[in-house]
């Protein structure tokens, strides 16, 4: 199974943020995760569809944009036209998540729903027609830099079983480093995010080899 990995430009330089774009296509990352905070779902604040906007031009790769924000529905369709590929919505900010599922796909974009840790996979059951990806959080969502919730993996594992045959993307997000990447793969994620992992050093490109180069230690 191919992994592709997505680098949280929550971690990048936000005074150069179009450029950081560009510096991750170039050191081969696959998707590009923005996490957009709205200060009162998670306790932090960072963009909104207009930094996507502008963003945009600075690669043609997958915008990844994982909304963290209560109510998320009002403000699809701006995070649609702002130059997002795949809308993830999270589980337990929305009261309607079939509708908002369904409002993303007919924009003509890949619909995804994010789930807290303490979030249990049964709140999928239902919706797996309507889904393009699913979103475990490895870590309470508001910040990057946190450490992988082991916990997940079980999660993770179960998602996977419940995917089945689908063509589903399963993407983990948190704490992801090239340490542990190897866990999240086996237990059956496609997409990895990483934020400070790619960004802690200048090489990005060396940070995004060692997260799928990741092995367990001999
Ligand atoms: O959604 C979030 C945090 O809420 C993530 O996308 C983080 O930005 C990932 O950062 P690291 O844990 O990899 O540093
Ligand atoms: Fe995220």
């Amino acid at each position: 199974m191919t992994v592709k990995i997505a680098p949280s430009i929550l971690s990048a330089d936000f005074a150069r943020l179009g450029e950081e774009v560009k510096a991750i296509d170039d050191a081969g990352c696959d998707w590009v995760h923005i996490d957009v905070m709205d200060g009162h779902f998670v306790p932090n604040l960072t963009f909104g569809p207009a930094i996507i906007k502008a963003v945009r031009p600075y690669t043609t790769k997958v915008f990844d944009v994982h909304l963290m924000i209560d109510p998320a529905q009002p403000y699809i369709e701006d995070y649609a036209k702002a130059g997002a590929d795949i809308i993830v919505v999270h589980a337990e900010a929305d009261k309607h998540l079939d509708r908002s599922l369904q409002l993303i796909r007919s924009l003509g974009k890949k619909a995804g729903v994010s789930l807290n840790p303490a979030t249990p996979e049964s709140v999928i059951e239902y919706v797996m027609d309507k889904l393009d990806l699913v979103l475990v959080m490895s870590v309470n969502p508001g910040f990057g830099g946190q450490s992988f919730i082991e916990a997940q993996l079980d999660k993770i594992a179960r998602i996977k079983t419940m995917i089945g045959r689908r063509p589903i993307d399963l993407e983990v997000d948190g704490g992801v480093t090239a340490d542990n990447a190897h866990k999240v793969i086996a237990a059956g994620a496609n997409v990895l995010v990483a934020g400070s992992a790619v960004f802690k050093t200048n090489d990005y490109a060396a940070n995004i080899a060692a997260i799928r180069g990741s092995k367990a230690a001999a």
